[in-house]
């Protein structure tokens, strides 16, 4: 079993905005997740946010000392919490001997404290992918599945602006408690492209954005910078692109397309956001 674990520093826009494209996606973007057999992992110096994927076949995958290591603690959720979303085949994940069996779409929390964490696929043919946030934590909240039927769906947008989706909130306080994360998944509806316009700032919060179900031609495009001074990054399906607290982040796909959402920092208000005026975007 392989972990590939990379550290991504935190950036000042200074330094961003003189970035050529393959800096800005050397240090703001995570290119390769999710690979058979293999967990990916990128511990990042925003908020200390891990992003993770896990994708296992024939055998379990576990969350060893290497990561524990890189967090420096005994295991990884001895001070931290711990969100996934499963976006491949149906799966389970195997927490202190409870066994959370997981389908396409379904969630789950781990709360601080637990120790010994695995990760299965049913059928090594159609492998689950189950792709992992975690944050420091204070204390320890109850572990449990969130499904999409539990998460809260929001309808945003609008056809004629070609941005009409559907936003599921699964860790979100009015859902389930947590320390600091808060987690969920948009879907953009056949023919809407646009995500996250108006675009939007939260310097209290830092955000993780996965893209996937990119058809194989297709590619999002991914602003992120301060609104007078954005750059650009292409992100195929199953990329994921970090956000500090200074960027806005939004896309716009050549096909529509779904994205995973994920954030700490210092509040859970979701709807805490400072919202730029889109004649104010350079
Ligand atoms: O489609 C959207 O709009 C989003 O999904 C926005 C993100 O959830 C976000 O940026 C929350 O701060
Ligand atoms: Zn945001």
């Amino acid at each position: 079993m392989t972990t590939t674990i990379q550290t991504r520093h935190a950036v000042h826009y200074t330094q961003s905005e003189t970035m050529t494209s393959a800096e800005l996606r050397d240090t703001f973007m995570i290119e390769t997740l999710f690979a058979a057999g293999e967990i990916h992992a990128a511990y990042t110096h925003y908020d200390r946010m891990l992003v993770a994927g896990a994708m296992p076949t024939t055998a379990p995958l576990t969350i060893g000392a290497d990561l524990a290591k890189t967090v420096g603690t005994d295991y990884l959720l001895e001070r931290r919490e711990l969100g996934l979303i499963n976006i491949g085949g149906k799966g389970k994940v195997v927490a202190d001997g409870t066994t959370y069996a997981l389908d396409f779409q379904d969630g789950l929390y781990l709360g601080m404290g637990v120790r010994e964490i695995a990760f299965e696929s049913e059928d090594s043919a159609n492998p689950a992918k189950f792709y992992i946030n975690s944050a420091p934590a204070h204390a320890s909240f109850p572990s449990r599945i969130v499904t999409k039927a539990d998460a809260i769906e929001n309808h945003l947008g609008d056809q004629l602006t070609c941005n009409k989706r559907k936003l599921y909130q699964y860790i979100h306080p009015k859902v389930l408690p947590t320390c600091q994360l808060l987690m969920g998944l948009t879907r953009l509806e056949p023919g809407s492209v646009w995500n996250t316009m108006p675009a939007h700032l939260h310097d209290r919060r830092m955000e993780a954005y996965l893209y996937f179900e990119i058809p194989e031609d297709a590619f999002v495009v991914h602003l992120m910078g301060r609104p007078q001074a954005t750059s650009h990054l292409i992100l195929r399906s199953e990329q994921a692109v970090l956000s500090p607290p200074w960027s806005i982040h939004c896309g716009s796909g050549t096909a529509s397309y779904a994205f995973i959402w994920s954030m700490a920092g210092d509040n859970q208000s979701f709807t805490d956001m400072d919202f730029v005026p889109m004649k104010d975007l350079k």
